[in-house]
């Protein structure tokens, strides 16, 4: 279930990262932008493989309106103190929480992991609204593994998509400072035929 295709490049064995000088940052306005590192991770093909067999992966059932809809993804949540899944995923989370030390003023703690099965799978406009971030500045760190989607941003008070950032294998992103509060982010489904992919985003503590 939810194999690779073997149709990536990256075979190297081993899960590693790369330096994080490479990032580009992109201005959103009122205060939002987004960092973005193509290819932080090498052989990604090893850390989705052992994500995706040995995650305890969730289906979760939500409210809309009178009746119960499937959330169109597969869930899981590590809180702070939680051993990660992979120790790749720790070094990374160690690599984030020292490059965005003076900038967060705190580290990253927590991990949430989506996976997406295929182009059906997807997540609805939305911020990371829960918590401190309704307030107040934070950052939201993803890392995407396995096949390419978008994550697409929006203002929250209405507009037009103002980016539309193809997330690959290995790729790290970073929303950051407004950007929960005044934009929107969004993974659409795709009508192109993709195969799975593993998004985990790390976060501050008291925010989700
Ligand atoms: O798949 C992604 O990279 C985004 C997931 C997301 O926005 C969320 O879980 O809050
Ligand atoms: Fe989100």
């Amino acid at each position: 279930m939810h194999a690779l295709q073997g149709s990536l490049f990256d075979q190297a064995d081993e899960t590693g990262l790369g330096p994080l000088r490479g990032l580009r940052r992109t201005e959103l306005g009122a205060g939002a932008w987004v960092d973005h590192l193509p290819g932080w991770l090498t052989g990604a093909d090893a850390l989705f493989e052992r994500l995706a067999a040995e995650v305890p992966w969730r289906a979760e059932r939500r409210q809309m309106y009178d009746r119960e809809v499937e959330v169109p993804r597969l869930l899981a949540f590590y809180g702070e103190g939680e051993p990660l899944p992979h120790p790749a995923l720790t070094t990374a989370r160690t690599a984030l929480s020292r490059h965005y030390a003076a900038e967060l003023g705190e580290p990253f703690a927590t991990a949430g992991l989506c996976l997406y099965r295929d182009g059906r799978d997807s997540v609805a406009w939305h911020g990371d609204r829960n918590g401190r971030s309704a307030t107040e500045d934070t950052m939201v760190a993803i890392v995407s593994v396995g096949d390419p989607r978008d994550l697409t941003l929006r203002p929250r008070d209405g507009g037009a998509t103002l980016l539309r950032l193809p997330l690959g294998h290995g790729d790290l992103v970073v929303m950051g400072g407004s950007c929960q509060r005044t934009m929107e982010h969004a993974v659409p489904k795709s009508a192109r035929a993709v195969g799975p992919r593993i998004s985990v985003q790390f976060r501050t503590r008291g925010v989700r």
